[in-house]
């Protein structure tokens, strides 16, 4: 399994060995061992999967409390992966790296505790998979606009279509410290 390092020291990138023959390919989407090779022990509790249409921006989300890690994967399709540090005692706090991820590069991202995290459907239709390392708590759903000028995310796209929910998020200066998580 390659790593690549990603505009957040603390989000990995991971690209893993594919095996091709005549039938097609296998590749493991998760392998604890491999990612305790790079210090990273996550306990996934949970697996979602959404699928989006082109234009489709679904985020910019987090938990707090019960702030989730993931691993997120495009299984098919192309989309553009965000990731924002809100930790608020992190040097990279109001941070942000992004990633493309398809299923043809089947790279892997990690996002740890404590990020928000969105993406934009870049093809017509992306299959999205992720692991979480905490269970989904409504009470705990929070999240921080998209077009955020001071997260200044460089969007390839300038009119997503957002659900109700995200195009009413809060900016990050108005979300309380309280609201925003703290590095574990
Ligand atoms: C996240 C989640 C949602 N739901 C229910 C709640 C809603 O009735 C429905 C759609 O939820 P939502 O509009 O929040 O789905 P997304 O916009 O894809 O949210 C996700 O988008 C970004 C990219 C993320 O990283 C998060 O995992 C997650 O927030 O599924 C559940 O039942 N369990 C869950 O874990």
């Amino acid at each position: 399994m390659k790593v690549i390092a990603t505009g957040l020291a603390d989000c990995l990138l991971f690209e893993p060995r594919v095996f091709s023959d005549d039938r097609g390919e296998f590749f493991e989407a998760f392998n604890h061992d491999r990612l305790r090779e790079h210090g990273l022990q996550p306990a996934f509790v949970q697996g979602n999967v959404s699928r989006s249409r082109r234009g489709v921006l679904r985020g910019l989300h987090y938990q707090w409390p019960q702030p989730q890690g993931k691993l997120v994967t495009v299984l098919e399709g192309e989309a553009f992966d965000v990731a924002v540090d809100l930790r608020r005692d992190s040097p990279d706090f109001g941070r942000w790296t992004a990633v493309v991820l398809s299923g043809r590069n089947r790279r892997q991202f990690w996002i740890p505790e404590g990020h928000a995290h969105g993406f934009v459907a870049l093809s017509e239709d992306v299959l999205f998979g992720y692991l979480c390392t905490a269970t989904y708590l409504p009470t705990a759903d929070a999240g921080v606009r998209w077009d955020d000028a001071t997260l200044a995310i460089d969007w390839p796209v300038s009119a997503p279509l957002l659900s109700a929910k995200d195009s009413t998020l809060p900016f990050l200066a108005d979300i309380p410290a309280v609201r925003l998580p703290a590095v574990a």
